[in-house]
């Protein structure tokens, strides 16, 4: 029975790429033993090495097949109500089809097959709701990384997307594109947006309510970001044993507490290092 606060529940998921025959036998699982549960306007940040299985889970999750998949995968049938929820991708050329961030919204729109007369409002309602509607009618060669990926955002949002999946969509950003894409997708998971984000940028887990961190297609952690980065008392933090190098503001944090001057929280972000910092001293 689906459990009415989850949208999405994985339970002992096991994924192979889809071949026939004996060949199938012989393939390696991309995910195994995957428990994951996701409720309606959560925040997850997938992380983990190349290859470790985020976007395979991002497809599972998303219902793509060319897949075999063994376990329990629930979607709510309310919220999941065509087949495929759109993934955003990391090219921001890939992302867009149209040849203005209307033409491409209006094209996803009848893609899914939305009533003609409700076109033109849900278009420009979703183009607003990323601040691309000042640029709505621009041809796309003129747009930037960043406008393209958020145009894409808008298409997810237009066609009414249980959630919003955005793999690595920063990862050929410049850092202001990037702050500017990541804010007005935390904008709108506070109107109560899902948004599963995919990265490799371990600063871009401040915005998460849960970290999800995959190695060899298992789940090795899912949690707070926080307790991603805490030191046990061997000295050693998840981030840190999965081989990745924590952010800036909290490697400061470990080096504060090694002086003997620990804070009171890990900081997640330079706003939050510079108030722990006010507040001890
Ligand atoms: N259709 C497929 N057939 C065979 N192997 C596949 C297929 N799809 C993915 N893989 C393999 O599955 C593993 C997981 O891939 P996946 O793209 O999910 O990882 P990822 O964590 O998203 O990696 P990256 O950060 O590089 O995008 C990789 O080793 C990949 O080569």
């Amino acid at each position: 029975m689906f459990l009415a606060k989850n949208l999405v529940e994985l339970s002992n998921v096991s994924v192979k790429p889809l071949t026939y025959g004996d060949k199938m036998n012989a393939q390696p699982y991309l995910l195994q033993h995957i428990e994951v549960s996701m409720a309606g306007g959560e925040w997850i940040t997938f992380i983990g090495r190349n290859g470790s299985g985020k976007s395979t889970l991002a497809r599972v999750i998303a219902g793509f097949g060319a897949m075999h998949i063994e376990g329990r995968v629930e979607r709510d049938p309310v919220r999941f109500v065509t087949g495929q929820v759109p993934i955003v991708l990391q090219q921001p050329d890939a992302s867009m089809i149209g040849s203005t961030p209307w033409e491409d919204v209006v094209m996803m729109l009848e893609q899914h097959g939305v009533e003609g007369s409700k076109i033109p409002e849900l278009a420009e309602d979703a183009l607003r709701l990323v601040g691309m509607h000042i640029r709505m009618h621009q041809r796309v060669e003129t747009l930037s990384g960043g406008q393209k990926q958020l145009t894409a955002i808008a298409g997810c949002l237009a066609v009414q997307s249980p959630m919003l999946i955005l793999d690595e969509v920063t990862a050929m950003l410049d850092p202001e594109a990037c702050i500017h894409v990541l804010e007005k997708v935390r904008e709108l998971n506070k109107r109560g947006v899902t948004v599963i984000w995919i990265t490799q940028k371990l600063e871009e887990l401040a915005a998460s309510d849960r970290v999800l961190a995959l190695e060899q297609g298992e789940v090795r952690f899912d949690h707070k970001a926080e307790s991603f980065f805490a030191r046990d008392e061997d000295g050693r933090s998840i981030c840190e044993s999965m081989g990745f190098t924590a952010p800036y503001v909290i490697q400061t944090a470990w080096e504060l507490e090694k002086l003997g001057l620990p804070l009171e929280s890990l900081p997640m972000t330079p706003e939050t290092l510079a108030k722990a910092v006010q507040q001890r001293w």
